[in-house]
């Protein structure tokens, strides 16, 4: 599966522009303010492009022309770069969401491997607001997984996570590009991340 991007609009003063299309993990890089966010809210639905496509495999889910699939039927795991767990829901009940919701032939990721591959499990009765940022975005990242998407749209997944836990997740995010083969959006400013994750790198602004 591969993703076939072509989209454009304005946002604020910024005319935010990208192409590329290619499987594996696409990092998009840039100056701060170029527009990386913006790009992965249009190929996840929050944005509508002024004009383009978004195309992932065969199924086309904008098209300026006659096409916009709304955000919760795309399929697609994005982990925000403020996390954005559900307040109101326990650690638990945030990572249950999406796997109750994701029909079951497009789970590929179980919930009890979920919990020990991101090291969640002493988190699971808390509330988001009681986490440290790198255990929001494990969190955050479990959630993603266990919703079943046909690719990952990740912005800025390792900050926050000290060493250990980046080279834990890291390899979480190999395994998903390698292993399951899944394609991955990724906005970066690190270039040893870039060095050891990028397929393609995507020049945005
Ligand atoms: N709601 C908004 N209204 C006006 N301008 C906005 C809005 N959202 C974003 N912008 C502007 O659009 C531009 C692109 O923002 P975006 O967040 O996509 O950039 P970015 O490359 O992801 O930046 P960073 O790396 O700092 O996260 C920026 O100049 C930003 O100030």
């Amino acid at each position: 599966m591969s993703f076939d991007v072509d989209v454009t609009r304005r946002v604020g003063e910024t005319q935010v522009s990208a192409r590329f299309s290619g499987s594996g993990l696409i990092v998009l890089f840039g100056p701060s303010g170029a527009g990386k966010t913006s790009v992965l809210n249009m190929v996840a639905g929050l944005l509508t492009p002024e004009r383009g496509h978004v195309r992932i495999g065969a199924e086309t889910l904008f098209d300026a022309a006659a096409i916009n699939v709304p955000p919760e039927r795309r399929r697609l795991g994005y982990v925000f770069q403020d996390s954005r767990l559900f307040p109101h829901l326990r650690v638990r009940e945030n990572l249950r969401y999406g796997h109750r919701l994701a029909r079951s032939e497009d789970r590929w990721m179980d919930y009890d491997d979920t919990v020990r591959l991101l090291d969640i499990a002493h988190l699971l009765d808390r509330w988001p607001k009681g986490l440290s940022g790198g255990e929001a975005r494990r969190v955050a990242i479990g959630r993603a997984l266990l919703s079943g998407p046909r690719a990952l749209l990740l912005d800025e997944p390792l900050s926050f996570l000290d060493r250990a836990r980046r080279e834990e997740v890291l390899h979480v995010i190999e395994r998903i590009r390698d292993t399951l083969k899944l394609p991955i959006l990724y906005v970066t400013h690190d270039e040893r991340e870039v060095e050891r994750l990028a397929t393609q790198i995507i020049e945005v602004g």
